[in-house]
């Protein structure tokens, strides 16, 4: 047998988070440095509302702090643990298997960043979603260079790999353009407004515009079991990358700027203001993108087809692979009692329910090294198996059955 859990917390009575908290209902505590989380909240006949509430143990001051991302809906009971101590795993009881694994990030770069903002504490919500890992894709260059058009190049021999992350822009629509398909359209106050509240990822002003990508952009096509790409500024691959979305980035620049130019001309879709001003702003970002260390690959968008051939290479869909269209990733069915504990690396849920015992798997574990990503809005690739703990042993949870 491994060495005892680290830390166990299980669920607390009705009423006793032993904190004088004043909220009614069934709550877990976790304690990670000088601050206690206090996560649950009122029991509405047999649910139960997830909120969370901080108690400042040198001060013994309650704070009720800021909430980004979406928080779970209500449930029947929930177990927590810590990781790594920026973030607490949340096991809800009685949810759907594609909804019972949940992270609240307390003090993630993310988190940390959104303290600074906002001037007081930050919590976010993280969903976890089980399956392929596969990061993000975030794809910047000048405009003009052929972002949209490798995207959707990609978009169309890939439907079920990939999904476009639609991002807010205060800029007027084009002519074929389609509310919440090419982007969110909106106004600046509303924009503004919903920055303030952390909606979003990351934003930047480009070319006299705002842009931004907001967190359930992504959320959306996570949830689709879908990879997500992004196509923003160099800005704001710079804030993701700040960010702990944990992408791909890929620069892509035009073979020369003359053709930068006639690409866009011939797009026909700006003013002339606009393209001199989008001409004057791709010098910056070319240099940018060329010194920045922000991205991981440089493409060049001479010949449109050698371009995409190249992006499919470094996506790992050149060979075999391309051909294997994945499926959404299934959830994971937890029974409504169990217990959950750490042990090493691994999360160890106990269901010592009649059902699971007569399918001969007790223990559902999960391996937190396969977690990739964060918040905003959803922790990928969560890997989970269930052993029997009297058949394969503790040791054997090395072994997915
Ligand atoms: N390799 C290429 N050779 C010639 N024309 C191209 C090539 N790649 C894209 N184009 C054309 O260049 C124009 C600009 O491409 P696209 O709209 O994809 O650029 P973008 O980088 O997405 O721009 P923006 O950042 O402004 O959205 C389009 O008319 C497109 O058809
Ligand atoms: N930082 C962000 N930049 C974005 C986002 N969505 C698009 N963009 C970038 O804006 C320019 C101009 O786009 P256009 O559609 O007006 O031609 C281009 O470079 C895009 O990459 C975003 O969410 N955040």
């Amino acid at each position: 047998m491994g060495e005892a859990p680290a830390f166990v917390v299980d669920n607390l009575l009705q009423n006793q988070d032993g904190f004088g908290s004043k909220s009614k209902g069934c709550k877990t505590t976790t304690t990670i440095g000088d601050k206690t989380f206090v996560i649950g909240g009122e029991n509405d006949e047999s649910t139960l509302s997830v909120e969370v509430q901080i108690f400042d143990n040198p001060t013994g001051n309650w704070v009720t702090p800021i909430v980004l991302g979406t928080k779970p809906n209500t449930c029947k009971g929930l177990s927590a643990v810590s990781l790594n101590d920026d973030r607490i795993l949340i096991v809800k009881k009685g949810s759907t298997p594609d909804d019972c694994i949940w992270f609240l990030e307390v003090d993630t770069q993310f988190v940390r960043g959104q303290k600074k903002i906002q001037g007081t504490d930050v919590v976010a919500w993280s969903k976890g979603a089980r399956g392929y890992a596969e990061k993000p894709v975030v794809i910047s260059g000048p405009s003009g260079v052929g972002k949209g058009t490798l995207i959707s190049m990609l978009m169309k021999e890939f439907p079920s790999m990939f999904g476009f992350s639609v991002s807010h822009t205060t800029r007027a629509p084009r002519c074929m353009e389609k509310d919440g398909v090419h982007y969110h359209f909106t106004e600046r106050s509303i924009m503004e407004k919903e920055i303030k509240d952390g909606k979003f990822l990351e934003y930047a002003s480009v070319h006299g515009n705002l842009y931004g990508t907001s967190i359930e952009a992504v959320e959306v096509v996570t949830d689709a079991g879908k990879r997500c790409i992004l196509d923003i500024d160099v800005q704001g691959a710079r804030s993701v990358k700040a960010s702990s979305l944990e992408a791909i980035f890929i620069f892509i620049c035009p073979p020369s700027m003359e053709e930068l130019e006639t690409r866009l001309r011939s797009r026909g879709t700006e003013t002339e203001e606009q393209i001199l001003k989008r001409l004057r702003n791709a010098k910056t970002e070319m240099e940018q993108g060329n010194s920045s260390g922000i991205f991981d690959h440089i493409l060049y968008n001479d010949n449109l087809n050698e371009c995409y051939e190249s992006l499919k290479k470094l996506l790992g869909l050149d060979g075999a692979a391309a051909a294997t269209q994945r499926s959404a990733p299934q959830g994971i069915d937890l029974p409504t009692d169990h217990s959950v504990s750490k042990m090493d690396n691994k999360i160890i849920i106990n269901c010592g329910t009649p059902e699971l015992k007569k399918a001969s798997k007790n223990l559902i574990v999960l391996d937190v090294s396969s977690l990739k990503g964060g918040a905003p809005g959803r922790t990928r690739g969560l890997d989970v198996y269930a052993i029997d703990s009297f058949s394969d042993g503790l040791n054997g949870i090395n072994q997915p059955s």
